[in-house]
């Protein structure tokens, strides 16, 4: 209401305007006539000023509210859809960089769409319909003549219409394939460093880059166009609408005034609807945008939490699988398991050895239910998992991966994933127990130091350390260790060996490594071939029946491994990072400021070049208007033309300018500067902040 309010203001205040003239008109010669006529209209003038003050609060207020309600509840769903969904999903459809996409940028565009573009929008068409209405009122020999124009403004804007929304669809894909490459490049950046392959990323980002570069020169001209003509074919019609209102006042068929707020309605009108058109391209971008985030809203998971299924109150943990078949979803044609059974009696550690790739950690995935088997089933105290809940069957499990994932926050904060309710004592004994508690001590802020993205700051070994003692803090009755020790140094391994046999004590256990000394003492040991178990027993059976596994204890009596590290050094190391020196800060100001001229005097000749144009002819088609207002018909036939080419040079030139500057930006935010992506730690991953851009 308040921007129909707010947009019928326009033309009522013509209409207002046009009895004022009459008023001055009338009574030419009599001037208590004149003051008595406009004594009637300046009541409705203070009343429109009344209706305007409320209208415009309700407007931008009620508008901006439903937004960001709105938005903030879409984000919301679009998380828990994501967070519903079964691994195989991220290992095909849900790259991180389109979950990242999906909650930011595409998020950003619908709150812009369903907001102030919805609101301006809709107050231009009020002034439109409004003026139309006030217009045929006040003289329907002038209204006549916009039913000649409106279809041909429509016709324009629907062809806008369409050519942008392809190019929004477009531009979304090249710009979610783009935020993929920074996701994957900041997440493992400093592989990239070490093998050097800031370059290699950047040509990726590039050439991304370069894709929506050709599709926004395009969109560029299309919009130009699009503008251009919109103001060519109202230029025109104004003065055709003007000629006509001189012959009806003329013919004495209608007074002044009237003729006056009828053209001044339509023209202002046509006007309000050229401002449109650019909401309809931000609407063409909602579209497409919410396109992509409610296909993943709407997905329904193979695999979901929400489907219910047996809760069990108390796991025994016995393990039975049988005959498993699987592949990836993402690599459906190439076969991991093909027949695997084994069972694992409650109480009862169960160590897998093979080659690499052979399909251990799969079995574990498959343990877990992050993936469903194409054939056979997996049994839990004799239930089939795919029936039991998939909370309770995760809150029994306690995981340990090959690759420890801690999130960016505090070591305690890590610590609690296993369980929310531990306190400080339970949280510094599971510490104690993995051999985690010394190197935290020495850490500046103890528990309560950040750990950065991903756990950057730790060493390897100290993140898996947190990992088990993360796992070992849940106390669940099936631990399923992964390589939960191959980050340790020798020293390390045997300590918190010796912790992790005594937490294994009582628990199911699937355990996974390829040191010997991590399995010996397991109680049967599964030799995995192929997606098959080929041969079981314990150690010292193996050594007499498994040619494979007498290879492998063979070949580990002769290889040492190496792998000494001082873990106070690593403390050291924290607290000097940590440490924030002045003089970088103002280097890093220095930097900023660098990173700014670098956008614009990146930009080379042929862009200034550009940009000079683009600025002559957007000063032309801004003089343009006064140019008619003052010329009002006699210009015409030249007006419009100048409207429609510097609109097209104007909005073509700035177009490619500007997404030139935006390549430059990216660029210049760069992957050159490792410090940037180190302390203090950042709560948002740079990733994201990049790809926002
Ligand atoms: N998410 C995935 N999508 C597609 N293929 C995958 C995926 N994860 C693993 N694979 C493939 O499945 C096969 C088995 O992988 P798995 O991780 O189970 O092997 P593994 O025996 O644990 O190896 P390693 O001892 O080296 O850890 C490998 O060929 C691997 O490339």
């Amino acid at each position: 209401m308040g921007s129909v309010v707010h947009g019928m203001a326009q033309p009522v205040g013509y209409l207002l305007l046009g009895k004022a003239l009459d008023a001055f008109g009338s009574h030419i010669d009599n001037k208590d006539g004149i003051v008595h006529a406009l004594k009637k209209v300046v009541p409705y003038v203070w009343y429109m000023a009344i209706a305007t003050f409320p209208a415009g609060i309700l407007e931008i207020g009620c508008w901006m509210y439903a937004s960001e309600r709105q938005t903030t509840r879409i984000r919301l769903e679009f998380l828990r859809s994501v967070l519903r969904q079964e691994i195989g999903a991220f290992d095909t459809e849900l790259s991180s960089g389109k979950v990242i996409a999906g909650i930011s940028t595409h998020m950003s565009v619908i709150q812009d769409a369903i907001g102030e573009k919805l609101e301006h929008f809709l107050s231009c068409f009020a002034t439109f319909f409004s003026g139309v209405s006030i217009a045929f009122i006040c003289s329907w020999e002038v209204s006549l003549v916009t039913l000649f124009v409106v279809p041909l403004i429509l016709l324009i804007g629907a062809t806008y219409t369409k050519k942008m929304n392809a190019i929004s669809a477009a531009k979304m894909i090249y710009l979610s394939e783009a935020t993929t490459v920074v996701e994957q490049t900041i997440s493992h950046i400093k592989t990239v460093f070490a093998f050097v392959g800031e370059d290699r990323a950047i040509k990726s980002f590039s050439d991304c880059m370069d894709k929506q570069s050709v599709i926004s020169r395009g969109e560029a001209l299309i919009k130009g166009v699009g503008t251009g003509m919109f103001q060519a074919v109202t230029n025109s019609s104004w003065a055709l609408i003007i000629w006509i209102g001189a012959i009806v006042v003329t013919a004495g068929r209608s007074s002044g005034g009237h003729v006056i707020a009828a053209v001044m309605s339509i023209l202002f009108g046509a006007i309000s609807i050229t401002y449109a058109a650019p909401d309809m391209q931000v609407f063409n971008q909602a579209k497409a945008a919410g396109n992509e985030v409610f296909k993943v809203i709407r997905r329904q998971p193979t695999i979901s939490n929400a489907s219910g299924g047996i809760v069990l109150k108390e796991i025994e943990g016995n393990i039975d699988i049988r005959n498993i078949h699987f592949s990836y979803p993402s690599r459906e044609d190439k076969v991991i398991l093909q027949g695997f059974t084994l069972s694992i009696p409650a109480g009862k550690t169960v160590a897998l050895v093979g080659s690499s790739g052979c399909g251990k950690s799969t079995v574990i995935s498959l343990v877990a239910r992050f993936y469903d088997p194409s054939k056979g089933v997996i049994l839990i105290d004799n239930h089939n998992i795919r029936d039991l809940d998939l909370k309770c069957l995760r809150q029994n499990n306690g995981a340990v991966s090959q690759e420890p994932s801690l999130f960016a926050g505090t070591i305690k904060d890590n610590l609690k994933v296993g369980n929310l309710d531990a306190d400080d004592q339970q949280i510094e004994n599971a510490a104690m127990m993995e051999n985690a508690h010394n190197f935290i001590s020495q850490l500046p802020d103890k528990y309560s130091t950040e750990v950065g993205q991903r756990g950057f700051q730790l060493s390897g070994g100290q993140k898996q350390r947190i990992a088990i003692a993360r796992a070992v803090l849940k106390n669940p009755p099936i631990l399923l260790l992964d390589e939960a020790t191959s980050a340790l140094d020798s020293q390390s391994e045997k300590l918190v060996q010796k912790a992790l046999e005594k937490a294994m004590q009582g628990r199911t256990v699937i355990l996974i490594a390829h040191r010997l000394s991590t399995i010996v003492n397991a109680d049967e040991i599964a030799v995995v071939e192929n997606g098959q178990v080929r041969e079981t027993g314990t150690h010292s059976t193996l050594l007499d029946t498994s040619k494979f596994y007498n290879n492998l204890f063979n070949m580990q009596n002769i290889s040492v491994v190496c792998d000494e590290r001082v873990l106070s050094e690593k403390g050291t190391e924290i607290e000097e990072s940590l440490r924030e020196d002045p003089e970088q800060e103002e280097h890093k100001k220095r930097l900023e400021a660098v990173h700014f001229f670098r956008i614009w005097f990146g930009l080379r000749r042929t862009e200034l070049v550009k940009i000079a144009i683009g600025s002559i002819a957007a000063d032309f088609s801004g003089i343009s208007k006064p140019v008619f207002g003052f010329f009002i018909i006699n210009m015409q036939s030249g007006n419009w033309l100048l409207s429609l080419v510097s609109h097209i040079l104007q909005h073509y030139y700035f177009g490619v300018v500007g997404e030139k500057a935006m390549t430059n930006l990216r660029k210049a935010l760069n992957l050159r500067f490792c410090p940037w992506f180190s302390p203090p730690p950042p709560r948002a991953s740079p990733g994201t902040q990049v790809a926002a851009c």
